[in-house]
């Protein structure tokens, strides 16, 4: 018998996904927006996420959380991460004992500092937890262009029967039991992804990208092995994978913030002109405090934490990390 699953969110990964997972497996998709959901049923587009995308003909929508949730056999989350616990809630009660629930967000909450399978541990105790990451731009994924991604969980085995449902032709997924790091990796690669952008907006070179992302990756390594990751974890898909193809490319949403920062526009008109989520902007909050919990040092995040938060300019982010002295580079990290 066929898998069900549940998939809420109807943002542009959440229907990629659902859209992959229609493929393997019977595939119904929450979301809040009436017109998404008509569209979805009956034209099989989302235009207001995936504009031209065809989505799988079998995959279908609806604006009831119940429906969804209460026959699913496994359930994805596609939600941003400081909704994330709110819609888990309102999912809660007709959730069915014990099934898996597998988070697609790269992001940390607010507040709590939690990474999302934290969250689903926290709501939902005894259901085992996960998350798909990877280097994964939803457009490049509708158009059919070869990605890799992994799924962890604890729980190799329900990693493994979970593995078949989102592979798919073009699309490969690995597993990976280290959720701890596989999750950090996506959430701090996005504050990496605004600094890249940010040097590319203010017209900086390829050589300053280059040690963007070498030196970003060795700031999140540092944190997310403080943090209980694998330090193997940051040099795969989940790490520098997706470090380099956020980094590098103007799909990435938090790269477009850092670009238009770069050329000059306040955060405040970016985020209003923008109706897709960028992570990184209030996950750097959340990794600032963090830094400071377990004593890591982040330059290149504090820089950009300054110029979201604190009026910061590009030219003076990049002035302070000119100015770092530069110690060895085999110094742990
Ligand atoms: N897009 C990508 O390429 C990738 C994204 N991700 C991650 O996936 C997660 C989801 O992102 P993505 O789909 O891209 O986001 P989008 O910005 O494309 O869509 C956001 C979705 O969240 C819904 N939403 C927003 N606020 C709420 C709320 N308060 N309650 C319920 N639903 C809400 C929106 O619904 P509505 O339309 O009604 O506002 C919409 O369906 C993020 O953590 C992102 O980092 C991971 C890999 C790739
Ligand atoms: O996580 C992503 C690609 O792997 C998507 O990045 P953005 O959220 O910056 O678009």
């Amino acid at each position: 018998m066929k898998m069900k699953v549940g998939l809420l969110g109807g943002g542009s990964w959440g229907t990629t996904v659902a859209s992959l997972t229609a493929k393997n497996a019977e595939t119904v998709l929450w979301a809040r927006d009436e017109e998404t959901v008509n569209e979805i049923n009956n034209y099989h587009t989302n235009s207001k996420y995936l504009p031209g995308a065809l989505l799988h003909k079998s995959l279908t929508a609806t604006t009831s959380i119940e429906e969804v949730v209460s026959t699913s056999d496994v359930l994805i989350m596609g939600i941003p991460s400081q909704y994330f616990r709110s819609v888990l809630k309102e999912a809660k009660p007709f959730i069915r004992p014990w099934i898996p629930i597998i988070s697609l967000a790269k992001g940390l909450e607010l507040g709590t500092k939690m990474r999302m399978t934290q969250i689903i541990e926290e709501e939902l105790p005894g259901h085992p937890a996960g998350v798909l990451t990877g280097p994964n731009l939803a457009k490049e994924i509708h158009s059919g262009q070869a990605a890799a991604a992994v799924i962890s969980m604890v729980d190799q085995i329900i990693a493994k029967k979970l593995q078949g449902i989102f592979n798919s032709g073009v699309f490969k997924v690995y597993t990976n039991n280290d959720v701890i790091g596989c999750e950090l990796g996506g959430a701090l690669k996005n504050i990496m992804a605004i600094a890249t952008g940010m040097g590319d907006g203010a017209d900086a070179g390829d050589n300053t990208k280059a040690a963007l992302i070498t030196r970003g990756l060795s700031e999140l390594t540092r944190l997310g092995t403080a943090m209980g990751g694998k330090r193997r974890t940051f040099a795969g898909l989940a790490g520098m994978g997706d470090l380099v193809a956020t980094c590098m490319s103007s799909k990435s949403r938090n790269h477009h913030v850092g670009f238009q920062l770069g050329q000059g526009k306040s955060l405040n008109e970016i985020i209003a002109e923008m109706n897709e989520v960028a992570e990184g902007v209030k996950t750097a909050k959340a990794v600032m405090e963090l830094a400071s919990d377990y004593n890591v040092d982040m330059p290149i995040s504090r820089e950009v934490y300054k110029v979201l938060y604190e009026s910061n300019t590009v030219y003076e982010a990049f002035k302070s990390l000119i100015k770092l002295e530069s110690g060895s580079e085999q110094e742990p990290g």
